[in-house]
């Protein structure tokens, strides 16, 4: 069943944090560019995961084998890649997907094919205008209806200067900068409004240099790629994601007492900026290497720039709830654009549950309560970072709560649940899939 039932509890103990979504995706996507076998370890096969790895399969990377690390549930994938692309299937489903449509649409340029990209859910409306308009320049075929999916693609990519904004999304920077260093020529990506999301380019450029291909980067307003570079193959781990663990770190602080294993505190991930909030919100916190543990306190509100970290808005709007006095979250107008209107989606629901939500046009404004009412039904909006957030909030609920739409945790984070569960919380079983 898409629903589960909540009775409010405290949650406590330890978890084994999931590996991150971002970094999954770019390194199947650099494994499958790399001549000869890598190894991409600690996989979970989440839904926009399968779809990158099945995308990446149409393009010709051979997913040789998978082994199993059964008592974890996550994978170490073996696979053979090849910069020379050969399309298998000229469809490709990025199911809901944002960054893998964004990740693969310009492959379809480095190999001249056609290519069918087709979606589901929000996905089929997300913006793809900053790649319609470099198209458009290097007349490259592409078709689509009222820009929405499925999206035909046809015509080679050619190296030279490309214009792209730097607050649409990051994906598209990321997506281009997988393929122009393989370009016969040399070229320049030229950022052309303030960049948001520079945490996301990082994890790009980083995973790009442990995979051979260098990019300068020029304060993040312009980049210069080499063209003739070659991808090396190699073993890489999938480190722990601080964007899963934000819902457990808030978990904790409004619960008992949180241990999240395997988070790299030297990580790159921009959402490891919750460390910062959740201390400046005098949440308790201790870092000691790769163990992050938090224990139940009163946090006060304060304001949050989201333009770095819109993927931790939704629970932090859970936390803001909860907190004394106000929280406001500005620069958070992208968050309209994800899989669903995330400011309208988390401020509807969790004012249904009792909450002071106000929704402003790119942010909110929280007024903090002791705790929420509850005993109310609220969706997910079919968005897997909702309906985790509000099984979070459901810990400060005085009645139990309902939320359908429960399956969209698939989407990036399928054991999610059974992890609820396993940290105390109380779902009713009848309810449980
Ligand atoms: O590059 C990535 O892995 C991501 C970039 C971010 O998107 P935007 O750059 O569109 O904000 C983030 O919201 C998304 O979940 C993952
Ligand atoms: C926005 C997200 O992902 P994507 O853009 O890849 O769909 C997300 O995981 O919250």
């Amino acid at each position: 069943m898409n629903t589960v039932k909540i009775y409010p509890n405290d949650l406590f103990g330890e978890i084994n944090i999931p590996p991150s979504k971002s970094l999954s995706h770019r390194a199947i996507i650099c494994g499958g560019l790399a001549e000869g076998v890598s190894n991409i370890d600690n996989l979970i096969f989440s839904d926009d995961i399968k779809a990158t790895l099945k995308g990446m399969r149409s393009l010709g990377t051979r997913v040789q084998c998978i082994e199993t690390q059964a008592h974890k549930e996550t994978y170490c994938v073996k696979l053979e890649g090849n910069a020379n692309l050969k399309v298998l299937d000229e469809n490709i489903d990025c199911k809901e997907s944002g960054s893998t449509l964004r990740f693969l649409i310009p492959f379809a340029g480095l190999t001249g094919d056609k290519i069918t990209f087709t979606g589901r859910g929000k996905l089929v409306e997300r913006p793809l205008d900053p790649y319609y308009r470099i198209f458009d320049k290097q007349n490259i075929k592409y078709k689509n209806e009222k820009g929405k999916l499925p999206l035909e693609v046809m015509g080679r990519l050619k190296p030279g200067t490309f214009e792209i904004d730097g607050n649409i999304s990051s994906q598209f920077i990321t997506g281009l900068m997988f393929v122009l260093p393989l370009l016969n020529g040399d070229s320049t990506l030229k950022i052309t409004t303030e960049l948001e999301s520079k945490g996301y380019v990082d994890l790009t450029l980083d995973i790009l240099k442990k995979f051979n291909i260098k990019i300068e980067n020029n304060d993040y307003k312009e980049f210069n790629i080499k063209g003739n570079q070659q991808y090396k193959s190699g073993y890489y781990r999938v480190e722990g994601d601080f964007s899963q663990a934000a819902f457990w770190i808030v978990a904790g602080i409004l619960g008992r007492n949180i241990k999240c294993k395997d988070l790299r505190i030297d990580s790159l991930q921009g959402d490891k900026v919750i460390l910062d909030i959740i201390q400046k919100m005098n949440g308790k916190i201790q870092i000691e290497e790769d163990l992050i543990e938090v224990n139940q306190s009163r946090t006060k509100g304060i304001v949050i720039d989201a333009s770095e970290c819109p993927d931790l808005v939704p629970i932090l709007a859970v936390l803001g709830s909860v907190s004394k006095g106000t929280t406001k979250i500005i620069n958070a107008e992208r968050l309209r654009i994800k899989e669903s209107d995330r400011l309208k989606a988390i401020s509807t629901e969790l004012n249904k549950l009792g909450a002071d939500v106000k929704e402003l046009k790119d942010g909110l404004i929280i007024e903090g309560k002791e705790d929420l009412r509850g005993g109310v039904v609220v969706d997910s909006w079919n968005d897997h970072r909702i309906a985790m957030a509000l099984a979070v909030a459901s810990i400060k609920c005085i009645d139990p709560i309902i939320i359908t739409g429960s399956n969209a945790v698939n989407k990036s984070y399928p054991s999610f649940w059974r992890d609820f569960a396993g940290l105390g919380g109380k779902i009713d079983e009848r309810y449980l899939g």
